[in-house]
């Protein structure tokens, strides 16, 4: 290190790590080079933690402040993503996997209320296991639901009104007035209970063994922006996280949130995840919230994406890692040394964020 706080490089560091225990004035620049300024833990009530506690989830709450303005009062908000696993194995029946699956979202959903938060969001597809890559038509698309009156969207309109909250929940949808058709959707729920609308996943995967292009059409929504009470927000489905010009049109149209509930693996696109939710926030000055599944969800039946390689029952580990990125680059860590729990991978991060009327990077 040099005489100042300054490492010489991240990777020369990397290589002592190797070799030698590190110092804490090196863990620390390391830390504020991966991760920008440092978010400051948001304390969250007895109850709460009380709460992940004996459901056996992490609870991680930050805020990211803003620089005090003269003319325009501060504008806290507090936003929640939910990062879990599949409950009930593959094989059982449809209606259970989902029932478990939603029981799971309404506890930690509850745990996000008593953590004030007041945007809330789940992962990709989130009623179901992520099946897109079997190729197997059913049961799965039994799944599908109306992003309007479906019975996940119905459970989430309770949830938003009791709660005063906005929940996004991504489902697959079928629309039931167009001939069935399915798409990979957002349906954005107002904290008055009310349906906001719906947003359509633009980019579908087909790479390798990621291949859901199967199941659901290209969106045709463009990139809508939603009016809540508590900021605009959007939401960019999984893959299309890795189109900038994605993220800037969202920008574009006023979003000051943007959401990207994924579900995705480590040998795909872990080097990228660290970096595209933050790139996207500082280039377009928006928060953005990210959010992948966890665990490993094995099938039934073998599947191949005619990528050469043999058959298999899974294709591999999500990795969860959600966080949230603020526009000066800095970030929410993934797992905290210290944390207070126990380590159970599925997670409600929480991040309050306070800005006047608008902010920037420099902020
Ligand atoms: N669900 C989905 O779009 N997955 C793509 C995986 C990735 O791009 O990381």
């Amino acid at each position: 290190m040099s005489s100042g706080e300054e490492l010489e490089s991240v990777e020369a560091v990397l290589e002592k790590a190797g070799k030698e225990p590190l110092q804490e004035r090196e863990l620390r620049e390391l830390r504020r080079i991966l991760y920008g300024k440092e978010a400051a833990p948001l304390s969250v009530s007895e109850e709460a933690l009380r709460m992940a506690s004996e459901k056996k989830f992490e609870l991680k709450a930050f805020s990211f402040g803003a620089a005090k303005e003269q003319t325009r009062a501060p504008r806290p908000v507090r936003i929640g993503l939910v990062q879990n696993r599949i409950v009930r194995p593959t094989t059982d029946p449809l209606l259970e996997q989902r029932a478990g699956i939603v029981e799971r979202l309404k506890e930690m959903t509850h745990a996000a209320y008593l953590c004030g938060v007041n945007v809330l969001c789940y992962q990709e597809a989130c009623t179901g296991p992520f099946f897109f890559c079997t190729r197997e038509k059913l049961p799965w698309t039994e799944l599908a639901e109306s992003a309007e009156t479906g019975p996940t969207i119905k459970t989430c309109q309770e949830m938003a009104s009791r709660y005063n909250m906005v929940i996004v929940c991504p489902i697959l949808e079928r629309d039931e007035l167009h001939s069935d058709t399915l798409h990979n959707t957002a349906v954005i729920i107002s904290n008055t209970g009310k349906v906001l609308g719906k947003t359509r996943k633009n980019h579908i995967p087909r790479v390798g063994d990621f291949n859901e292009s199967t199941y659901y059409m290209e969106g045709e929504t463009g990139h809508r922006v939603f009016h809540t009470q508590f900021g605009r927000i959007a939401v960019n489905i999984c893959y299309g996280r890795h189109h900038p010009l994605n993220w800037c049109a969202y920008g574009l149209n006023g979003a000051e949130i943007v959401f990207n509930p994924s579900a995705t693996v480590g040998a795909l696109s872990e080097p990228m995840w660290p970096v595209e939710a933050r790139c996207a926030a500082i280039a377009n000055t928006y928060f953005v919230g990210a959010i992948n599944r966890v665990g490993t969800e094995t099938f039934e039946n073998e599947f191949t994406s005619g990528d050469g390689k043999p058959a298999h029952k899974d294709f591999g580990h999500f990795y969860g890692s959600s966080y949230v990125a603020m526009p000066d680059g800095s970030r929410t860590p993934v797992r905290l040394a210290n944390t207070l729990l126990e380590s159970h991978e599925e997670v409600v991060t929480s991040a309050g964020i306070v800005s006047g009327g608008g902010w920037s990077a420099s902020d």
